[in-house]
């Protein structure tokens, strides 16, 4: 049973960098926006320590504390951020509907989207305490290599992204080794060659990880194991990464949205718009190449600069605003 229908000029959902971000600019544009946010308020940076590379922050920020301060900002030009867990949406009519945990209706003149995407984990114990501890434990080359430069790092993963971050990591790290199940790469040629013939980079092939080891605070090792010969080794690391994939979390979009294949929101080029009017993709959601803060950020930027412009054209009354320049 629904609650009383609430109408709103723009729902953004989920609140990491992109929402936020979106946030701020469409409550600056008189555009009175409703962020409800989700599960995991401030998105995936709550779940890191050090934020090195979002400008603005010279000394660097802690992931909760920079989300803390994006929130007291869209918050400042009065968005209104909301507890609630979408559940639900309807794009197939005039009017954009949504369902929030289940019971409550709201029909929106327009969305955006900035539901992000998580990281895929091997989901052993180990793996998850480092990971938690914020010991070494990573899915994220570009955000975290820089913390284990000159020392021995393990990479797991064998696909496109795998490569890039192995070899990202390379320039960095002393040494790299790649753990790869099949015996061969899931990767283009040009990809795994250049994994291949980078001198500081050792590929296990039919290699799989059996432990993360560490001293209860930081990652020491990693205990690995041939799954053709069973023949297990324990590799020195500081680091270990994953690089297994991430999943968008655009499940309730299916059907309404044009999605790709591994799930991520389809954008016209160079803008936020999807295959429907009036609703706007940001962030990671539609994000498989570069997944960083700042990109989120700009991108929710763009969001609500798309969904201002998509107000003006359908209402003479909703003039463009000014103060997004101001
Ligand atoms: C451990 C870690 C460290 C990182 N370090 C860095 C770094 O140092 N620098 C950097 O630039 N990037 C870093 N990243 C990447 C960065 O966090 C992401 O690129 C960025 O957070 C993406 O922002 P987003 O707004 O698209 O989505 P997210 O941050 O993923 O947020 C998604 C939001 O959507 C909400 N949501 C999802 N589904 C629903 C729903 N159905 N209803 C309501 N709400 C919903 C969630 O609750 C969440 O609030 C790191 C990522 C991780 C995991």
């Amino acid at each position: 049973m629904s609650d009383t229908i609430e109408h709103v000029k723009c729902l953004i959902i989920g609140s990491g960098p992109a929402g936020y971000t979106a946030a701020i600019y469409a409550a600056r544009a008189n555009m009175n926006p409703v962020l409800y946010q989700g599960t995991q308020p401030g998105g995936q940076l709550t779940t890191t320590n050090e934020v090195e590379n979002f400008p603005g922050y010279p000394e660097g920020v802690t992931g909760p504390e920079m989300m803390m301060q994006l929130q007291a900002q869209a918050q400042r030009f009065e968005a209104d951020i909301r507890d609630g867990w979408i559940t639900k949406v309807d794009f197939s009519g005039d009017i954009h509907k949504v369902w929030v945990n289940e019971t409550k209706e709201i029909h929106c003149d327009t969305v955006i989207i900035s539901t992000g995407a998580s990281a895929k984990y091997l989901g052993l114990d180990s793996e998850q305490k480092y990971l938690k501890l914020g010991g070494g434990v990573s899915a994220c080359a570009v955000c975290d290599g820089f913390f284990y430069r000159n020392q021995e790092v393990v990479i797991v993963g064998a696909g496109d992204s795998a490569c890039e971050e192995a070899h990202y990591l390379s320039k960095l790290c002393k040494k790299v080794t790649m753990l790869v199940r099949r015996d061969e790469f899931r990767a283009s040629k040009i990809m795994a060659d250049r994994v291949k013939n980078t001198q500081n980079i050792e590929i296990l092939f039919n290699t799989e990880t059996d432990e993360v080891l560490g001293d209860g605070q930081v990652v020491t090792g990693v205990r690995v194991f041939n799954n053709q010969t069973k023949v297990k080794q324990e590799l020195p690391a500081t680091g270990f990464f994953v690089a297994i994939g991430h999943k968008p979390n655009t499940d309730i979009f299916k059907g309404f949205l044009n999605l790709d294949e591994t799930g991520y929101i389809i954008n016209k080029p160079g803008t936020s718009k999807t295959n429907i009017d009036g609703v706007f993709v940001s962030g990671d959601a539609a994000d498989h190449v570069y997944r960083q803060a700042i990109t989120a950020a700009g991108t929710g930027c763009m969001a609500a600069l798309d969904a201002e412009r998509y107000l003006a054209a359908k209402d003479a009354s909703f003039e463009v605003s000014t103060s997004t320049y101001n």
